[in-house]
């Protein structure tokens, strides 16, 4: 299905990636190909060790495919100096992990307002930016609290207020749901889908909890370092 006004953000052909583990090699991805589109929920769910943080981690530049190669908007990353992939990394691609990675002194606010700064954002942008992106969270009314005046769910909703403040094409998300209760992690999918269909980027995310699944535009299912039919 094609969307009207989208595009292919990633296309990741023939990945393999292996571990050395003491003297042996651990093959933990055996041949991937699939595709990021812009506009478009992606997820990737698998059973714990079937290779979805690894995958993400080569989606995002942070690790290097043993073999085949992962292409950002056509060009293959893993032929990019690390200078320019830091650039891409830190203006095109915003990042959610497991834990929220706030700054504990900072009001809602200021985290979001942290990640314009680092972007080089001219300061002036920052207000009506910042006070967009809690909105698209549902945090508006949150917004003068520190981190530790939140619950999970409200803290998770600020890291990707966060991570999309500098309008990045893509963002990344590793398992952003699995502390949070099934509510919570319904607040977030609704927050990521608002997000792709008013900001216009690529959200790929794991998750191994089948409640959300039917949220999601694309679903890879993957088993054992390979993508199985869903
Ligand atoms: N740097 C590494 N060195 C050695 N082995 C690794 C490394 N990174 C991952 N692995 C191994 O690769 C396999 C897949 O790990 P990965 O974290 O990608 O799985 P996952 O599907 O994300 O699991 P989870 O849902 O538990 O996070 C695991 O067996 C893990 O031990």
């Amino acid at each position: 299905m094609t969307i009207v006004g989208s595009e292919t953000l990633l296309e990741v052909r023939g990945v393999r990636k292996s571990f050395r583990s003491g003297n042996r090699q651990l093959e933990v991805l055996k041949g991937i190909e699939m595709s990021v589109e812009s506009r478009r929920l992606t997820m990737l769910r698998g059973r714990s060790g079937s290779g979805k943080t690894t995958l993400l981690n080569l989606l995002g530049g942070l690790d290097r495919p043993t073999e085949g190669e992962v292409l950002f908007r056509g060009l293959p990353l893993q032929q990019w100096s690390d200078k320019r992939l830091t650039v891409v990394r830190r203006k095109e691609i915003g990042f959610i992990f497991q834990s929220f990675a706030l700054l504990p002194l900072l009001t809602a606010r200021e985290n979001v307002e942290l990640s314009l700064r680092m972007a080089g954002i001219p300061r002036a942008e920052w207000k009506k930016r910042v006070d967009r992106c809690l909105e698209l969270v549902g945090l508006t009314k949150r917004a003068f609290h520190r981190p530790s005046e939140l619950s999970g769910g409200e803290q998770q909703r600020v890291a990707i207020a966060k991570a999309i403040a500098h309008r990045p094409r893509l963002l990344l998300a590793d398992e952003p749901t699995a502390e949070l209760d099934t509510l919570m992690a319904a607040r977030i999918i609704e927050a990521f889908r608002e997000i792709v269909e008013e900001e216009r980027i690529a959200i790929c995310m794991t998750t191994h909890d089948s409640t959300l699944w039917g949220a999601a535009d694309v679903v890879y299912q993957m088993v054992d370092g390979r993508i199985v039919p869903d």
